[in-house]
């Protein structure tokens, strides 16, 4: 049977770890040695349509205990730090790494994956979207508040093997499908992703957050500066919402009662959802807003088109980052006028 090494123990490395076991696939979690403990008794999962699993017997190898041997070598690598993770990670899997390894960069925006073919470059490297938004509801219980398919990158030479895989790891709980369209995929997934940063900001839920219309001005105003340079870069965007990337921004931008008409299925989402970069932000974490909203203002240097609302939001997030302050909650007409103006 093959073999799955998840490295990074976080929520989704945890639910991703926790469907695999699930499935009866030889799966083992790297994760520190806290999560280990938090772990003990089990994972359950659960999603917003009400599927649910528990597992007990999950596999663990502590961060600190990985040897330079190769008894550790697997099929598939699930690397799932966050992108701020991946220039360590990459030197910490290497005892993990055969030389029929794959290696699955499940991060969000754009580029870590390129440490990862830069230091493995005789290894399949393949890029996952994760759509869906995963929270802790308490440790040890994981829930998958938000639809999507988890899709993996398939190329000409990896379509049995990544086509087998998805067929092994597709259920209920965590929808999968293969693409081979993933750079257009991670720019319709990173349009979603603008919301991280306000949603950080305004330090209140997403389904909360959409609610109040000036944020949804904010989020627009990114995603119109998103939609600009893909269309000089010929990108056609792959739908990864009910409605299409490109009515979006219109969309965020109406008045509240006929956001609410039109808009019902973007607000079906789980009252408790927050976005990850809340998380770390709340966790005086450093972001990723450097592989998202950095990810647009770089393209767009290239093609010489202004991003001032992406270049306002990533300096506010890294005040905020660097000042070590408690998340302040920025109230939605503040936030509008700071991106709007940039002070
Ligand atoms: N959370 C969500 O709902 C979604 C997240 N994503 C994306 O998925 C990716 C992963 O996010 P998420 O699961 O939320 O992140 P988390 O921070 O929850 O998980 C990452 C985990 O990896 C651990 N880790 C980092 N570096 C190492 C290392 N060198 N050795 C061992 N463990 C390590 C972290 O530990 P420590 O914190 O101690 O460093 C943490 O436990 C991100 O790119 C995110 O944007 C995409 C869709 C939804
Ligand atoms: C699923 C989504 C868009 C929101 O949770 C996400 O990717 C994130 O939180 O980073």
């Amino acid at each position: 049977m093959q073999t799955h090494i998840i490295f990074g123990a976080g929520l989704i490395g945890c639910f991703l770890g926790g469907v695999l076991t699930s499935l009866g696939q030889k799966t083992k979690l790297v994760c520190r040695p806290h999560i280990k403990e938090k772990l003990s008794n089990g994972l359950k999962l659960t999603d917003y349509l009400g599927h649910a699993s528990e597992t007990k017997n999950l596999n663990f190898l502590d961060s600190k205990d990985l040897k330079t041997n190769n008894e550790n070598f697997c099929d598939f690598l699930w690397i799932t730090v966050k992108c701020t993770g991946v220039d360590q990670a990459s030197k910490d899997i290497r005892p993990l790494v055969g030389p029929d390894t794959i290696l699955l960069c499940c991060q969000n925006g754009l580029g870590s994956d390129h440490i990862i073919k830069q230091q493995y470059p005789n290894n399949r490297v393949l890029r996952v979207m994760v759509p869906f938004n995963v929270a802790e509801i308490k440790p040890g219980h994981l829930h998958r508040g938000s639809e999507g398919d988890l899709s993996i990158e398939v190329t000409l030479e990896t379509e049995d093997i990544i086509g087998s895989l998805t067929n092994q790891i597709h259920c209920n709980l965590m929808p999968v499908i293969q693409t081979d369209e993933m750079q257009a995929l991670l720019w319709a997934k990173l349009q979603l992703n603008l919301g991280n940063s306000v949603n950080a900001l305004a330090n209140i839920p997403v389904k909360a957050m959409l609610q109040q219309r000036k944020y949804r001005l904010v989020i627009a105003a990114l995603m119109k500066e998103l939609l600009w340079v893909t269309k000089a870069l010929h990108i056609d965007l792959p739908k990864v919402t009910a409605l299409p990337g490109k009515y979006l921004p219109f969309v965020l931008s109406l008045p509240n009662f006929l956001f609410n008409l039109v808009a019902n299925k973007m607000l079906a989402i789980d009252p408790t959802v927050r976005t990850s970069m809340w998380w770390d932000l709340s966790q005086g974490k450093k972001t990723e807003i450097d592989y998202l909203n950095g990810a647009i203002v770089s393209a767009a240097k290239e093609l010489n088109i202004p991003c001032p609302a992406n270049n306002n939001i990533i300096s506010f997030i890294k005040l905020i980052e660097n000042s070590g302050a408690q998340n302040p909650g920025i109230p939605a007409a503040e936030l509008f006028e700071k991106i709007r103006t940039g002070s």
